[in-house]
């Protein structure tokens, strides 16, 4: 079957925190793909630029024709030439003149529409017919960093891992429980806390990285026993944010320390140590593949050392981290490279290589529910997309819905 683009519509709409984002219309003769880009606050130095310098505004008033005229008549089965399309229009190295967001979105759009002239669901289309495995869900339970407001821990986000669940509702759900715990477990901490969330719907409580640290384990465990399911905690540092270039440091403002690279490995190393910690991404700051492949040497036989901000969901700087060791776990965010072509082929090499591909949301989102079949397409062991709140549950339901609709489900493998 051949599915000729006749439109593409482009529209702006409000993501989770209240800013502007792009949604895409792609309309074929026989269906339609709809998908929105979401928007990240801590964002690596080398992911593409979302948007031209007029921002959606100039996308929608000045290029919507333009995009349109390049893409109808053509087939939305043949991804690649249309991003490569896509980033012949663009004409720069980091999409910054139509903006890798407009990109992706558009990208993300094609291959729904496809999908959907087949009336096949886009995890199928991606992943074929004998897909059966589900992620496991990476929660967020506290919130720090970039996503919270001041006196919260620096680490950025306080994750766990259902890694015992037998099926994706037991694990969501389990992840929904630690999150209430955490609530109560804050409040004895914390005689400030009024319940408020950060920006992926973690709590934000006005503790130390250490009491967060503990207090993570402990619902991790107290949960884990009354559901009967091991449940892990695990970490995103954001290291990029708390790295001072000029001071060669890392600054934990929270609790007053600085820290060069080596006392990062040994403060990182002891944490995984300590609270047998199953997942810490981006432990460093995105130019240290050095210090990520020091840590991984230490502790990547039973940890997942994760790469966000140092791999961009890009294929080269994967490559270099393949060639150095520096990770044994990758973050796939599609608007960090601004197609979903170029999105599989990082994720293809990092299969190959044994690298875990973590599908991931950004702290901007929108009830676009795409990345819930990217995980389960790409046969991607862990996804992250928060635990709570209308934009993470979009992904979290439809995860239910899809081991619904599947012949013999399973938990993916590590
Ligand atoms: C989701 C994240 O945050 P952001 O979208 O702000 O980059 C992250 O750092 O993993
Ligand atoms: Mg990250």
């Amino acid at each position: 079957m051949v599915s000729i683009i006749e439109d593409v519509q482009v529209r702006k709409i409000l993501d989770s925190r209240g800013n502007p984002t792009i949604e895409v219309d792609v309309i074929t003769w026989n269906s339609k793909g709809r998908a929105a880009a979401p928007s990240g606050a801590s964002t690596g130095s080398y992911e593409v630029v979302p948007y031209p310098k007029g921002g959606i505004d100039e996308v929608v008033s000045e290029m919507e024709d333009l995009i349109a005229s390049e893409l109808i008549g053509m087939d939305a089965e043949d991804l690649v030439t249309i991003d490569e399309v896509l980033k012949e229009v663009d004409g720069t190295d980091n999409l910054s003149a139509i903006g890798g967001n407009t990109t992706v979105a558009i990208s993300m759009a094609v291959a729904k529409a496809a999908a959907a002239s087949y009336n096949m669901p886009l995890y199928k289309y991606i992943g074929g017919n004998l897909v059966n495995e589900l992620p496991f869900p990476l929660g967020n339970m506290m919130n720090g960093g970039a996503h919270a407001g001041i006196n919260a821990p620096d680490i950025q986000e306080f994750l766990v891992v259902p890694v015992g669940a037998t099926n994706i509702s037991d694990a969501v759900f389990a992840n929904a429980s630690v999150h209430k715990r955490l609530k109560e477990l804050i409040q004895s901490k914390d005689s400030n806390f009024t319940g408020g969330k950060g920006d992926e719907g973690g709590w934000v409580p006005n503790i130390s990285n250490d009491a967060a640290l503990e207090i993570q384990a402990r619902a991790c465990e107290e949960v884990g026993d009354e559901l009967g399911i091991e449940i892990r905690p695990s970490l995103d540092i954001a290291a990029s944010e708390l790295w001072n270039a000029a001071e060669q440091k890392y600054i934990y403002a929270q609790d007053g320390i600085k820290r060069d690279t080596g006392d990062q490995i040994d403060f990182v190393k002891d944490i995984i140590d300590t609270y047998n910690m199953f997942y810490v991404e981006d432990p460093f700051d995105e130019s240290d593949f050095g210090g990520f492949s020091q840590l991984t040497a230490k502790v990547g036989d039973k940890c997942l050392i994760c790469g966000d901000d140092l791999f961009v969901t890009n294929k080269e700087l994967l490559a270099k981290g393949i060639e150095m060791k520096a990770a044994n776990a990758i973050i796939i965010k599609p608007n960090q490279i601004g197609s979903l072509s170029e999105t599989y082929a990082t994720v293809k090499l990092a299969k190959e290589n044994n690298i875990v591909p973590v599908v991931s949301h950004r702290s901007g989102e929108t009830t676009d529910e795409t990345i819930a079949h990217l995980a389960v397409g790409f046969s991607s062991p862990l996804i992250k997309t928060g635990a709570i709140g209308g934009e993470r549950i979009a992904k979290l339901n439809e995860l239910i819905r899809i081991e619904e609709e599947l012949p013999n489900p399973t938990m993916n493998k590590f």
